[in-house]
């Protein structure tokens, strides 16, 4: 048990009288007590100024902002796709996956809105890789400031594309640097590299990352909790559709009291959990209800990987080809504004060889989730495509 110094006295009277003098205590004995170090971190506007965002590249994630907002109060009537790599290990990679997407995304833009997984920060159940920012090198050097400053390449490399790309936002300060390359409406004078931004099910039920949400000047996707509970997700909308006062930091590192208006484009995505999936029909009218209930946006997004497809990657061209039957004959489908899927270059996943030998990582392949592959996730795509057209000739 660990005893403070002042209390560490040989005599009870020493003791007593070391109380009464009310002298000032170490700082030592009552605070960092499991701290190991502190390193700096660079400002987010010194970042935000040497990897600055074009106009053409703002552009590029304000029509996704807009797009993904249309889409998921009901007003545009494609399918919200947030489609990539688990997480992001290798900027190679990750633009010519970038350039394949964009390339099929443009052949099907007409039904589907497609947004890229560009996911660097990982929610672990226990310990694990937590991300390109938290550790860039995979070696567990974690150089945060070289990880920030990648990731902001990464955006900014795939916005020239002209892909909007998406994040899960774990940590509350990471969005400071590179939040600002996403943006709709107060484009310039808030944040603007995400077009679309995920709560995970690990942090849906968390007061900061909804007070976090209720800033964000992107639509934000709720997950349902790991165990499978949707009402936290309910709850989480609630939340961030609310204004809040909270403690987080400055574009110039400062920590500050940030006041918040509410985001009103925020949603609820279906994952599965540990009780199985809730892609079906009636899972889908079931959270409808629920959302009907409560005042807000009935329209769900539909995740086909982990829970949804017990964490088997090739499940999820099942619960993508359910989604184009919900979407082409049923009730539910009226409801189902997005997808979310998993996709690499190369299928499957691969453990991070320790130590580190880049030369051993097979090329494409993701270090978190299992992965479709390219020509699956190709599969999967036409399949939500043509739900979606065949949605569209039921209202005609
Ligand atoms: O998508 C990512 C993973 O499912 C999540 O980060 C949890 O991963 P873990 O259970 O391997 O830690
Ligand atoms: C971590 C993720 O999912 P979930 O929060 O649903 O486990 C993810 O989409 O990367």
């Amino acid at each position: 048990m660990f005893v403070p110094s002042y209390l560490q006295q040989s005599s009870r009277s020493q003791s007593q009288q070391s109380m009464n003098s009310d002298s000032v205590a170490e700082l030592k004995d009552l605070d960092d007590l499991n701290i190991t170090g502190y390193r700096p971190l660079i400002p987010p506007q010194i970042l935000m100024e040497d990897l600055p965002v074009t106009q053409k590249v703002a552009q590029v994630i304000i029509k996704g902002r807009h797009d993904a907002t249309e889409i998921i109060h009901g007003r545009d009537d494609r399918l919200l796709v947030i489609v990539g790599p688990c997480s992001i290990h290798d900027p190679k990679a990750a633009y010519e996956y970038a350039n394949l997407l964009k390339e099929y995304s443009d052949s099907v833009s007409n039904e589907l809105c497609i947004i890229m997984r560009v996911y660097f920060e990982k929610p672990r159940t226990t310990v694990g890789w937590k991300g390109l920012i938290n550790d860039p090198s995979m070696n567990k050097s974690f150089q945060i400031n070289k990880g920030l400053r990648i990731g902001r390449e990464v955006l900014l490399s795939i916005g020239k594309i002209g892909l909007p790309a998406s994040c899960e936002f774990l940590d509350t300060i990471s969005p400071q640097f590179i939040g600002d390359l996403v943006s709709w409406g107060n484009v310039f004078k808030k944040s603007y590299i995400s077009s679309k931004c995920a709560i995970g099910a690990r942090t849906t039920e968390s007061q900061i990352h909804r007070e976090l949400s209720s800033g964000m000047s992107v639509p934000v996707g709720f997950k349902n909790g790991t165990d499978g509970n949707v009402e936290i997700a309910v709850d989480a909308i609630k939340s961030s559709e609310s204004s809040h006062v909270f403690l987080s930091v400055t574009k110039q590192g400062i920590t500050a009291i940030v006041e918040t208006s509410g985001n009103k484009n925020c949603h609820l995505i279906l994952r599965g959990g540990k009780k199985g999936p809730n892609y079906e029909e009636k899972d889908v009218l079931e959270v409808v209800e629920k959302l009907k209930a409560s005042k807000i946006n009935p329209r769900v997004m539909i995740d086909c990987s982990h829970g949804n497809s017990s964490k088997k990657f090739e499940r999820q061209l099942i619960v993508a080809e359910s989604i184009a039957n919900q979407l082409s004959n049923s009730e539910s489908g009226k409801y189902i504004s997005g997808v979310m899927l998993e996709s690499n270059l190369v299928e499957g996943r691969q453990d991070i060889p320790e130590p580190l030998v880049s030369s051993k990582l097979v090329y494409g392949q993701s270090v978190t989730d299992a992965c479709l592959n390219w020509d699956d996730t190709v599969k999967a795509l036409d399949m939500l495509r043509n739900g979606v057209i065949a949605r569209r000739n039921r209202k005609n």
